[in-house]
């Protein structure tokens, strides 16, 4: 998003705010056309891939280290591309290594800001970490699950408040190995929001 692309969101957002019946020049509202111009550039400020693929990857010198790594509690935040309403919740990610190559831990919350900051929907943000992870580890298998709440159901429309969506995506070993998908189901902490 360059200077043109926030000066013209601010006019539109006073146009809203002239829709809604406000007064756009009213002292607590003069500011709030570059706020929210700047707030949606920050929102959907996807990152570069290079933040988790550079220097991702590290060899270990046994394949012994072919057990189940999992990263939970990944907290995310993004907009529905319905409603253009915020969802957030916890990302957790599970990954069986593939001949001793492990990845550092914190690119994987680096995954998880890339995909969620943009418009989207949770089912998607499932499955590109997973995809991803996948591409870049060439692990033996990957599974992911998301918890999250949405505003556009919770402050609006059918308004269930504290309902939580949860979406599951497994890939490789996690499909054929109930066993290796029960011992990563088992890590997944209590839903805390
Ligand atoms: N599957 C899925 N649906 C989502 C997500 N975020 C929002 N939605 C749903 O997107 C749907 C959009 O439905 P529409 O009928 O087109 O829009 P609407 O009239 O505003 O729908 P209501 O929310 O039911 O009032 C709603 O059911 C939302 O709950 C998401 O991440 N995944
Ligand atoms: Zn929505």
């Amino acid at each position: 998003m360059n200077e043109e692309n926030l000066k013209h969101i601010e006019q539109l957002v006073r146009e809203i705010l002239i829709e809604i019946g406000e007064d756009p020049d009213r002292e607590g509202l003069i500011e709030t056309p570059k706020r929210v111009a700047k707030s949606l550039q920050e929102i959907t400020a996807s990152t570069t891939k290079e933040e988790f693929t550079e220097g991702k990857m590290f060899p270990t010198e046994t394949t012994g280290n072919d057990q189940l790594v999992s990263v939970n509690n990944i907290p995310f935040y993004s907009m529905c591309e319905h409603h253009m309403l915020p969802f957030f919740g916890t990302v957790n990610v599970g990954y069986l290594p593939q001949n001793g190559q492990i990845i550092g831990l914190s690119k994987i919350p680096r995954l998880v800001d890339y995909v969620s900051k943009k418009l989207n929907v949770q089912e998607n943000i499932t499955r590109e970490v997973a995809d991803i992870l996948m591409e870049i580890t060439d692990a033996k298998g990957v599974a992911v699950v998301v918890d999250a709440r949405h505003m556009c159901v919770e402050m609006r429309g059918v308004a269930k408040n504290n309902s939580v969506t949860r979406t599951t995506y497994f890939l490789g070993a996690f499909n054929e190995d109930t066993q290796l998908r029960t011992e990563f189901l088992q890590t997944l902490p209590k839903v805390g929001f």
